[in-house]
């Protein structure tokens, strides 16, 4: 452990071996200390920069302190910046007898072998103080992400990074988790996609759970998820101003925290009992110290992180159209938010402007209450069945989308709802010229899916009535003229996001490159992540807040400035809950590099792709048969063959039966009764390794081999390990007691999870079991945490020695596309002529002029999936590749006019781009649940 020696207007740093009294690496200027220690690596660039003597070895560099700490308030302050972890630690510290300390629960541990790298201080003297009127400010660094809003995009994105063991921390402006659900939606609301697009991340629906669950069924989920994964977001905390700081290459977030004290506990606490759950069983009283030791005083926090997630929600603020009149009108106004129930409106006119979900069920609503419901309608409106074929709608697209463009999709869905729901124009709905989807897309404008709404139109029971031209006292008129008394207007007219108003200047800095402060460090280890400018659109994020420019189809275009790094945007994809779970899983994974231990294992066991290689090679792991076998008995032989070189994996039922039938030629069952005569055996052995291969090069198989080497990581290293199960104790320790009963070892590997070399607990409880005996690790005995930890170690030990005897491999959920089908397709010139003059065909269907770059991309985005990619609407990591190949081809090869040989070889020039881009980086996809 080194020391911080402070004393008046000077402090030092001296390293473990050093004397305190000597302190080697220490400087002062204006009460700024400025210290660095740890290996100069571009000695010679920062010669030059700094003018260094051509001797120098060491240096010691001063910045102003601007330009590490904004605002410190109150006691002095010391930022540890940690080279390992490119973390950057606040604490408050104190000066006892000329020396610095960290105040005591500050969260810093620096350790010898923590490689610090950077030491910055700052004494109390340079703290300007605050203006007597503003609020306290506080400044909070935060130990990974800032997530703003506690929905259910917030909470999965917490859960996903808690699950990594990456702590995060929740700002939340409302007092309780989901507000929109708990506050601002009508009772009868039912979801309207199926249980599974629904459902968060890392925790599924109760099995008890309808297959569309009631809005109390979703929110009493909410909260046994948030107290599932021990979230408690900072309620009562309003971001005003988020910005990125390129000066310290930070997100600065301010908020407002409100004194929460007099709130009830229960709005708080994330473990509000609902009878629809089981999960919320495990009673706690989670209200966190932290919660009851509110301050009184509205605070103003700063919080500082490299990370910032948007998890506000497009549907964080009213929208409600100023009419004519609205001042006057005698009756109730209301926002669709605001409206609960139609018990108050019997025998009552209600004016229901819009026609999106929520004006179509609340109509519904009303009529169910008796009221008489008028449905406003100013453009038009898709109404699709909720189901169809069986399953839902929703879940059909998605599907479909899988292969076909949105258009073909569009065009399905629209006349399997006019077979099944007829021409909803005949009672006023116009269908608009775009198809739902697309519309979706380019507009963000929903689908209405049908849940009873348009029987009621039929019936004349809800009245369709045109654009509202303006109130009157007692009533509204319309643009065509009519007037009508009404008792109640509900503007059902939608919401939109607020992020704009808090989100300061995204894509607009200006500076060329961000300056970094600490231009002596040694670059950072990890590998940068894989969009080119760290800001990660996951959908359509605030496309109609003006923040992103807008291609022709109305996506976002993917340039940005360079200087804000490290945001996300989740749950703005338009794919509902389903593309908040899909953003969330995808931030986490990204930021989860944060742990370096993490890293560490990253690089260790990580993927491993499955592409057959290891079943072409000649020689035979296992000894064959002797003498002549069944057919049967064959085939028994070649899977183990097969497995013994993949990890011991069983491979999937359909790759094996393709594989068989290749051998077994026509009858597969008559081949098992077959007799193989001793000369064909190996012949036939290596028929089936190879179909493997062939079928796997296609489709290789992503999987993780989980061996006890990502636990070494954790157990060969004394800090990372004291830091991991410290990290789980307290997250286990939901009570703060201290304590945790052995039992709970249990939930601790659970939390590891595959991600940390743990394998799942439910399909290997022998594995599991033999050692939690053997440790004893069954008993209620309570443990403190350094028993904990040494308990855990214990069984982590052997856990790893287990794996390493017999590997668990766990088939990850995830496609390859590696160019091979390209390749195949290049390689074999009849298919390879036909799909051009297919692709041809449809060139020139759609006639010439402008434009033809844009064309021939969007024709080969929508042929992406014969070609074996996923689409482009789907997978960031496709469009970039489109795009990135479309920039390298010259817009004269394909300008004018183009004949079918110069078509041709634009077309298999960029094939062979893409085979080239693909083998070199292979795009991983999720192929979800
Ligand atoms: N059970 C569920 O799962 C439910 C889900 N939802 C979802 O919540 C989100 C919000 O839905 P919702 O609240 O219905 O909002 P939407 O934005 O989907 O719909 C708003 C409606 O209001 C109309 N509108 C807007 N301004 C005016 C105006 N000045 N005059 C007349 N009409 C106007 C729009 O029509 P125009 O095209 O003319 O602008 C549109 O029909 C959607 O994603 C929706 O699918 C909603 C309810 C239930
Ligand atoms: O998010 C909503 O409002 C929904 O009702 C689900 C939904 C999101 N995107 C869609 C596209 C087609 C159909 C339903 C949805």
């Amino acid at each position: 452990m080194g020391h911080f020696v402070a004393a008046r207007k000077v402090m030092a740093w001296t390293s473990e071996r050093q004397d305190p009294l000597l302190p080697r690496l220490f400087a002062v200027v204006d009460d700024v200390c400025y210290l660095f220690q740890g290996p100069v690596r571009s000695i010679t660039s920062s010669r030059q920069q700094y003018g260094l003597g051509k001797t120098a070895n060491e240096a010691i560099i001063v910045f102003p302190a601007r330009h590490l700490v904004w605002v410190l308030c109150g006691k002095s302050a010391f930022i540890v910046f940690d080279g390992c972890s490119s973390h950057s630690t606040f604490t408050g510290a104190e000066e006892r007898k000329g020396r610095l300390f960290p105040t005591a629960n500050s969260g810093v541990k620096v350790t010898s072998n923590s490689e610090l790298s950077r030491v910055v201080m700052s004494a109390e003297t340079l703290c300007p103080q605050p203006p007597p009127s503003s609020p306290t400010r506080r400044i909070s660094i935060v130990h990974g992400p800032v997530i703003v809003g506690a929905g259910p995009s917030g909470l999965a994105v917490a859960a996903s990074l808690r699950r990594l063991c990456v702590p995060s921390v929740i700002l939340e402006r409302s007092d309780g988790i989901a507000d929109l659900w708990s506050h601002r939606m009508y009772d009868r609301l039912t979801l309207h996609l199926p249980k599974p697009f629904c459902q968060l991340p890392h925790l599924p629906f109760p099995a008890h759970f309808p297959t569309y669950p009631s809005k109390d069924h979703f929110l009493g989920y909410l909260h046994a998820y948030a107290h599932h994964f021990s979230l408690r977001p900072l309620f009562g905390c309003t971001v005003m101003d988020a910005r990125f700081d390129p000066a310290v290459s930070l997100w600065r977030v301010t908020a407002i925290r409100r004194d929460l004290s007099d709130v009830p506990m229960q709005a708080l606490s994330p473990s509000r009992s609902s009878d629809s759950l089981s999960e919320s069983s495990r009673s706690t009283s989670s209200v966190s110290s932290e919660t009851l030791t509110e301050p009184r005083e509205p605070e103003v926090v700063e919080f500082l992180s490299p990370w910032l997630v948007v998890a506000t929600g497009e549907n964080a603020e009213p929208v409600v159209p100023e009419l004519k009149g609205a001042e006057g009108f005698e009756g109730s106004l209301l926002h669709s938010s605001e409206y609960k129930s139609g018990v108050e409106y019997e025998g009552k006119r209600v004016l229901v402007v819009g026609c999106g979900n929520s004006g179509m069920e609340i109509c519904v609503d009303l009529c169910e209450h008796g009221a008489m419901p008028f449905m406003s309608v100013r453009s038009g409106v898709h109404i699709l069945p909720r189901e169809m074929l069986g399953t839902s709608t929703f879940g059909v697209a998605m599907k479909l989308l899988k292969w076909l463009p949105t258009k073909v999709v569009d065009r399905f869905l629209l006349i399997m709802a006019k077979m099944m729901i007829g021409d909803t124009e005949k009672y006023g709905l116009k269908r608009p010229k775009v198809g739902p989807l697309e519309l979706k897309n380019t507009t963000g404008k929903t689908p209405v899916l049908d849940v009873g709404a348009l029987s009621l139109i039929k019936d004349e029971r809800i009245k369709i009535v045109s654009e509202v031209e303006s109130l009157t006292s007692n009533g509204a008129k319309f643009v065509d003229g009519e007037e009508m008394a009404f008792h109640a207007v509900v503007f059902s007219t939608g919401y939109k996001s607020n992020a704009p108003l808090w989100l300061k200047a995204i894509s607009s800095f200006h500076s060329p490159a961000p300056h970094s402060p600490f231009p002596l460090l040694p670059p950072p280890r990890r590998a940068p992540p894989p969009t080119p400018d760290s800001i990660h659109l996951f959908g359509r994020a605030l496309r109609s807040q003006g923040h992103l420019s807008h291609g022709p189809e109305g996506k976002p275009e993917r340039s940005f400035p360079n200087g804000e790094k490290g945001i996300y945007f989740v749950g703005f994809s338009g794919k509902g809950l389903l593309g908040s779970s899909v953003d969330a899983i995808k931030t986490a994974l990204d930021t989860r590099p944060a742990r370096p231990f993490l890293r560490a294992e990253m690089a260790n066991g990580g993927l491993t792709v499955v592409d057959g290689s290891t079943l072409r090679a000649d020689d035979l792991h296992l000894p064959l048969p002797d003498g002549a076998v069944s057919g049967a008995r064959l085939l028994q032989h070649a899977e183990s063959e097969a497995a013994a070189r993949l990890f011991g994996l069983s491979l999937p039922d359909p790759l094996r039966s393709a594989a068989f039938r290749r051998v077994a030629g026509g009858d597969a069952r008559s081949f098992e009764e077959e007799v193989i005569d001793a000369d064909s055996v190996k012949r036939k052995v290596r028929e089936y390794l190879l179909a493997l291969a062939d079928d796997l090069a296609d489709d290789p198989l992503v999987i993780l081999v989980l061996d006890g080497s990502a636990l070494r990581v954790f157990l060969d290293d004394e800090d990372d390990f004291a830091m991991l199960a410290e990290n789980l104790f307290t997250d286990l320790d939901v009570d703060d007691r201290g304590k945790l009963s052995k039992t709970e070892i249990q939930d601790a590997l659970v939390l590891m999870g595959v991600e940390m070399g743990v394998p799942t607990f439910s399909e290997h409880s022998d594995l599991f079991s033999n050692i939690l005996r053997k440790h004893g690790a069954e008993g209620e005995q309570q443990l403190g945490q350094a028993q904990f930890a040494q308990l855990l170690q214990l069984i982590l030990q052997d856990l790893a020695d287990g794996l390493a005897e017999k590997p668990v491999v766990v088939i990850q959920n995830l496609k390859v596309v590696n160019g091979s089908k390209i390749k195949k397709l290049l390689e074999h010139k009849e298919l390879l002529d036909n799909e051009m003059e297919s692709m041809f065909g449809d060139w020139n269907a759609h006639g010439h002029g402008e434009g033809n770059m844009e064309r021939l991309q969007g024709l080969l985005e929508a042929k992406g999936s014969r070609l074996g990619l996923p689409p482009a609407e789907s997978n960031e990591a496709v469009a970039l590749l489109y795009d990135q190949i479309f920039s390298e081809i010259k817009e004269e090869v394909i300008a004018g006019e183009v004949t079918r040989d110069a078509f041709h070889v634009v077309v298999s020039d960029i094939m062979e781009k893409l085979v080239d881009q693909l083998e070199a980086n292979p795009i991983f996809t999720d192929m979800g649940s």
